[in-house]
């Protein structure tokens, strides 16, 4: 479909060759092509091509007494001089004696006439257009979006928030900006909006500047473009990215083929975190069954005491047997701040890499990470944090429980832990986990309105 640096280059191929003329006669072959506009051809005779103009991705022929509105949709073209197929379906004949056909394979897109008097005003009082990138301000962007639980993709593409922006450069301008796809208008930041506002005045310019995207069917008067040499993401599935080098993925976003880098564009990641047993992994148990991503550190640290190397450090550096027997590292561990800093000082980095990698494998808007020791650990690669709560006699009382353990093994683990009083100062939610499982899913849905 020519989004708008199509249009604008045809709407610049159009001035050149139709300035001045006058409309000797028009004919039309497919009637709902002119709207069904009975007297369409009769308006026409006789009136001068002033100028051809655009707005968004709508070509404005200006004449003596009429603006004459063309939309291609799909795949509307025009040529000169062109002999006559079945599928053109207007035919200009012009005062120089030569002819302009609009071809329409799909049979698509649109004519209108309108007085000329509503020039300016018609399309975006009929058609509610929003402005072109470039003549939109900041503020006016930002504020259309920043309370909506659309998709920035979809944002991008609704015209009456900015004008002119189709598939093929709302994926390069995300991934220019750095934007998952499918991170939500609330969840943008002003910055962001403005990254946004001027990638997309950087990719528009540039695209026009090459005369437009050639891909499938686009041309404007038998010239083709070139933008697609400058491509980064739209259609380059599998290719490698030129900033980090991962490789290109794609999925389908609200139906429309969606090209990202899973490293450059990352989902937005949402730790959920914790003391130990206040209900980490009851929570995120339940956002799995509801089909969300989630990455999980305890797991993490499972599998790492699978592999061998992590094993014969840990039993070198706590003077142990292989297998290592976890019950007498733990106790070694929470009884001794030193040796647990020396073993979180092997295992973390590990960590911390594994989780980067399950983040790249994901192509969700949204990802959660269930880390236990996110604040202690300093981890800052989370956008927002969520903190499983409860008191502290209910915390010790399931620890208990599910481990078994007494009070003082218990307590050694809660002590080793920031004290829950401290983490509610840090987290961005806090949810408090002090009723039945029941009442804990309520409450995470309720937060889960914010991000589906
Ligand atoms: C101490 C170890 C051997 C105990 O193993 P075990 O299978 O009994 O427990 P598991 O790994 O399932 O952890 C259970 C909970 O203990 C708490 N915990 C684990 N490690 C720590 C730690 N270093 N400091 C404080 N609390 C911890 C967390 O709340 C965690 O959710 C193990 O937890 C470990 O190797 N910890 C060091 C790595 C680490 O910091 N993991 C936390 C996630 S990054
Ligand atoms: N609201 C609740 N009512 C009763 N029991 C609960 C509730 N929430 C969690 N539990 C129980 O408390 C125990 C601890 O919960 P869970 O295992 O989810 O904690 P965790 O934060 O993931 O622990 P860890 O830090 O060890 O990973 C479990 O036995 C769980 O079934």
């Amino acid at each position: 479909m020519p989004e708008l640096p199509e249009v604008e280059t045809i709407r610049r191929n159009l001035n050149t060759v139709l300035e001045g003329e006058i409309i000797r006669e028009v004919l039309v072959y497919y009637r709902p092509i002119v709207s069904n506009d009975a007297s369409f051809e009769t308006k026409l005779k006789g009136q001068r091509i002033h100028k051809v103009e655009r707005e968004a991705k709508y070509l404005k022929f200006i004449l003596d007494d009429y603006l004459l509105v063309s939309h291609l949709r799909m795949e509307g073209k025009y040529f000169m001089d062109a002999p006559l197929n079945k599928h053109i379906h207007v035919v200009f004949n012009l005062s120089s004696g030569h002819t302009l056909s609009y071809e329409d394979t799909r049979k698509f897109g649109r004519f209108e006439l309108v007085d000329i008097k509503y020039k300016d005003t018609y399309l975006k009082d009929i058609k509610g257009l929003a402005k072109d990138p470039d003549t939109l301000d900041l503020n006016t962007f930002y504020s259309s979006f920043n309370q909506r639980s659309k998709t920035i993709k979809e944002i991008l593409l609704d015209q009456s928030i900015i004008g002119g922006i189709g598939n093929i450069y709302a994926n390069e301008i995300l991934y220019l900006s750095k934007i998952h796809p499918a991170k939500k208008g609330f969840l943008i930041s002003k910055d962001e909006a403005k990254t946004l506002l001027n990638n997309s005045n950087l990719v528009l310019n540039k695209a026009i500047e090459m005369g437009g995207t050639t891909i499938d069917t686009f041309e404007s008067l038998g010239h083709k473009g070139e933008f697609q040499q400058e491509l980064n993401v739209h259609g380059k599935t599998g290719e490698i990215c030129k900033v980090c080098g991962t490789k290109i993925i794609k999925f389908q976003l609200k139906g429309r083929g969606t090209y990202i880098c899973p490293k450059c564009q990352p989902s937005y990641v949402v730790a959920i975190t914790g003391g130990i047993a206040t209900g980490k992994s009851t929570a995120t148990n339940y956002l799995r069954k509801k089909g969300f991503v989630v990455v999980d550190s305890d797991e993490i640290v499972g599998s790492l005491y699978q592999d061998s190397d992590v094993l014969n450090l840990i039993a070198k550096t706590f003077k142990m047997e292989t297998p290592i027997d976890k019950a007498k590292l733990a106790n070694i561990v929470f009884h001794d701040e030193k040796q647990r800093k020396k073993l979180e000082h092997i295992l973390h980095p590990l960590v911390f890499d594994e989780i980067s990698k399950q983040k790249q494998l994901n192509n969700e808007h949204i990802l959660f990470l269930d880390i236990p020791l996110l604040f202690e650990s300093n981890y800052k690669e989370f956008d927002e944090s969520i903190l499983i709560d409860t008191t502290e006699a209910l915390q010790l009382d399931r620890l208990m429980k599910r481990n078994k353990y007494t009070q003082e093994e218990a307590l050694v683990r809660i002590k080793a832990q920031i004290p829950l009083s401290k983490k509610r100062k840090l987290a961005t939610h806090i949810i408090k986990n002090n009723g039945s499982i029941d009442a804990l899913y309520e409450k995470i849905d309720k937060l889960l309105e914010r991000y589906v």
